[in-house]
């Protein structure tokens, strides 16, 4: 047997904030780890981060393809024609009937005395430029004025030329030209914002939703959520910690929203006042962050919140796009109005609208927020957009306190009219359940247990007290059904303080719903238990101060490491910042996984896991702790030392452990309850079990040697049987009612009846007087062993069920 290292426990100090101190603290150190688990999803993060850059680039591109196209279609020129006009008057008037079919004009000032001055006037619009469709805008120097000043200034020296003298050179000619654009209309510019704004910046801000949305679903679950619940967690920390993570994000990504806006130089972030789209995107992520509460309270699967993540967002993204332009126009009742303005997406698409059409007027000034629409304002527009923000979050909160789905405790739907909810103080309520048609107790053990539980008027005396707890799993949310399942049928029960108590059972007798119900993962369907006389049905938030829990699967984050993990769940139970450090080496030391204590818990192995959850219940000297299963998948080694530090925790708190292990049961336990088909059958510690349930003694018979192995033969065989034979017609001519449980060449076992306790010492004495004669080597006795208990309660469960 290997060395156990006895763990010294140092004493634990303990901060006592207030409730508000309390949840600052729990959401700080949960901000932490939200972003710690961010910035080590180095990929997700980036592309979270980086989104806006990638829709405000896309929208970019889209407006120089469709001023592309615009050039392309245009039927800009006959360069073949050449007109001549009177005057520059009438050249300005056919130009402005005409616009975008002449390319360029000469305009004659004078010509006398060798004197010549002109102007070249151009068409300055794109789509009227010389070369092709491609070039978006060539520059009008060297594609219209070089070659048309050159041309004239060549024109006029030969028409000088031949008026004076042909063979004389130019000198005496002196040529002054301008250069200027056509008149032209008001330009009409192509704003892509007003047409396709409103989606890119939507959807740049509801991929967060999406992610959101997904990442808080999937904390549920994987019940990460009600992990750090059963440890402390408050709901309020959870919920702020989740809200300011994604502020930052929705913060990071307006900012550079903005900043795109800007490198690709929209008119939109130029020309109207900063204040005015920047609170239009924060106020719509703010928006948005609570409309994710609010799914979240209503989700139970990650798989679920993400396509309906993504419906959402087509879904709205086809609303904001027609709705605002016919619901936000003058003459419309204000009622209709206020109905679609529930939804964040419209009023925040009227208010992009708004500033798009005013980036070609000059923009929107801070000042003007309250009148620069007839109809919604933006001031308005924010309002409401706020207004939707807090009525989601408020949904989402009742939503989760009243109908928490498959995890956590309903409350009743006037919770936030009860001081406790917001106090978190005990009511020593005792939940006396009537409802319950109680099905008839067999075992004498469990029936006096009933009694006695049914005597208690609270339960202080008692680590845990339980009274006629059922559970059962709803086949649908809505009404009763054949097909619901009574998962725990009565459950009548007491644990004593400063021990361990061991609740077995075969697969599905109910153990891990009954524990679930313990540490509140969710609410009994009938009745109620008292742990250190308080409710499970209203004193959860009091109770989990003082509990520790090691749930049957490993709630862990896979992106932090166990020396983490260990600190936050210390931070929950309000260990003392200063003894943080020490407490959690110490908790690493004594499950031995100190050398992984930093290294991500996605290296750990199962066993490892299991070792890692054992710490956190352990963690911040808990009064009672729930082991489910602690010991599943370790390896002998680990298992011995865990046993050590159940052993060890016991003698200052209450224990309540479930395990597949009978070696283990049978070490730990000083009460076992045997649960099948989810009602306890048996109560004892395991002596009593053993004497009541057990086939009674295991006599083994070990057989002399007779040289068998690979050099066996016939003869030898023979011999054995013989040998074999001669032993057990002695054994059960000697001692009544012996029977033998199994044969193999080295040894015989038989089972003695428990009703022959007192010939047994006789019989050993006979056996061993023989044993030369029977050639046995060495006899050795046993009392039955629990598994042989379990199996025979589960043998008789296996019947019951099969006469149902
Ligand atoms: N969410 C659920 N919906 C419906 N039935 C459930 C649900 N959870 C558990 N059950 C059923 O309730 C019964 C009791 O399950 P429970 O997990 O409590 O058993 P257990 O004794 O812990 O078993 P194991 O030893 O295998 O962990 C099982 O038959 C199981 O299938």
């Amino acid at each position: 047997m290997e060395t156990i290292s006895k763990t010294v426990t140092s004493e634990i100090e303990y901060e006592e904030p207030n409730y508000f101190q309390t949840v600052l603290k729990q959401t700080k150190i949960l901000l932490i780890k939200n972003w710690r688990i961010a910035y080590r999803k180095t990929v997700t993060t980036t592309i979270q981060l980086t989104v806006p850059f990638f829709f405000v680039g896309g929208l970019y591109l889209i407006q120089l393809a469709v001023s592309n196209a615009l050039d392309t279609n245009a039927h800009y020129r006959n360069s073949a024609d050449i007109k001549g006009f009177s005057s520059p008057d009438s050249l300005n008037a056919f130009i402005l009937t005409n616009p975008n079919i002449t390319q360029a004009a000469y305009v004659f000032n004078s010509t006398s005395n060798g004197i010549f001055s002109y102007d070249i006037q151009y068409n300055s619009s794109c789509i009227a430029s010389w070369g092709s469709s491609g070039n978006l805008c060539p520059p009008p120097v060297e594609n219209i004025i070089t070659p048309m000043q050159v041309t004239m200034d060549r024109q006029i020296i030969r028409y000088q030329n031949n008026l004076q003298n042909p063979t004389s050179n130019s000198s005496d000619v002196q040529i002054t030209w301008n250069s200027g654009i056509f008149a032209h209309p008001k330009t009409l510019t192509y704003n892509i914002v007003t047409d396709l704004g409103s989606i890119f910046f939507f959807a740049s801000l509801m991929f967060q939703f999406v992610l959101m949305l997904q990442d808080m679903v999937l904390e549920k679950e994987t019940k990460l959520k009600e992990g750090m619940r059963m440890m402390g967690l408050k709901e309020s920390s959870y919920y702020m910690s989740w809200f300011f993570t994604y502020l930052i994000f929705i913060i990071l990504n307006v900012f550079l929203l903005i900043a795109s806006g800007f490198i690709f130089q929209f008119s939109f972030f130029k020309h109207n006042d900063f204040g005015t789209y920047f609170f239009l995107f924060l106020f719509f992520g703010f928006s948005i962050i609570c409309f994710a509460f609010f799914l979240s309270a209503c989700l139970r699967k990650s798989q679920t919140a993400t396509f309906l993540g993504f419906f959402l967002f087509i879904l709205f993204s086809v609303l904001q796009a027609f709705i605002p332009n016919l619901l936000y126009i003058e003459g419309k009742p204000y009622s209709v109005q206020a109905i679609f303005s529930l939804l964040s997406p419209v009023v925040f698409a009227k208010g992009l609208t708004d500033l798009a059409i005013a980036s070609d007027m000059g923009g929107i000034r801070w000042s003007q927020i309250s009148n620069n629409s007839p109809v919604f304002p933006l001031l308005m527009v924010y309002r409401w957009i706020l207004l939707d923000g807090i009525i989601f979050i408020v949904l989402g909160w009742y939503i989760d306190n009243v109908f928490p789905g498959e995890f956590g405790t309903p409350k009743p739907f006037y919770f936030f009219l009860t001081p406790s909810y917001w106090t978190d103080s005990s009511s020593m309520k005792w939940e006396a359940n009537s409802e319950y048609e109680p099905t008839p107790v067999e075992d004498e053990d469990v029936r006096a247990e009933e009694e006695d539980v049914n005597k208690m008027n609270h339960g202080t005396e008692h680590a845990v007290i339980i009274k006629n707890l059922v559970k059962v799993y709803r086949n649908n949310m809505f009404w009763k059904s054949k097909k619901d399942f009574y998962a725990v049928k009565g459950l009548n029960l007491t644990m004593e303080k400063n021990k361990l108590f061991c609740l077995l059972g075969p697969n599905g007798a109910g153990k891990t719903t009954t524990l679930s119900m313990l540490t509140g993962l969710f609410g009994p369907t009938k009745g109620d238990a008292l742990i250190f006389g308080k409710s499970i049905r209203t004193d959860m938030v009091a109770i989990r101060k003082f509990m520790g829990v090691c749930p049957q699967h490993d709630l862990l984050w896979s992106h932090l490491t166990g020396r983490e993990h260990l600190e936050l769940y210390s931070a929950f139970k309000n260990v003392k910042a200063s003894q943080i450090s020490d407490q959690v080496t110490e908790r690493l030391n004594e499950v031995g996984i100190q050398n992984l204590a930093d290294s991500f818990v996605n290296v750990y192995s199962g066993g490892e896991r299991r070792r890692l959850s054992v710490a956190i219940a352990m963690t911040g000297n808990p009064q009672i702790v729930f082991l489910d299963e602690p010991t599943t998948g370790m390896d002998p080694v680990a298992r011995h030392s865990v046993w050590q530090i159940i052993e060890n925790a016991k003698r200052k708190r209450a224990i309540v452990l479930t395990t597949h292990s009978m070696e283990e049961a049978d070490i730990l336990s000083d009460k076992i309850g045997i649960m099948a088909m989810g009602r306890l059958r048996c109560l004892g510690n395991n002596l009593h079990l053993k004497n009541k349930f057990g086939a009674g003694y295991k006599v083994t018979v070990f057989l002399k040697s007779v040289g068998l192995g690979s050099h066996s033969s016939m003869a030898n065989l023979n011999l054995v049987n013989n040998i074999q034979n001669r032993i057990i017609s002695f054994v059960l001519a000697t001692l009544e009612g012996t029977s033998v449980a199994s044969k193999t060449t080295e040894q015989i076992v038989f089972s003695v009846p428990r009703q022959r306790t007192e010939q047994l010492p006789y019989f050993l004495e006979t056996l061993e007087i023989n044993q030369n004669s029977l050639h046995i080597h060495d006899i050795d006795v046993n009392l039955s062993t629990l598994e042989e208990v379990f199996l025979k309660i589960a043998e008789d469960a296996e019947k019951e069920r099969k006469t149902k």
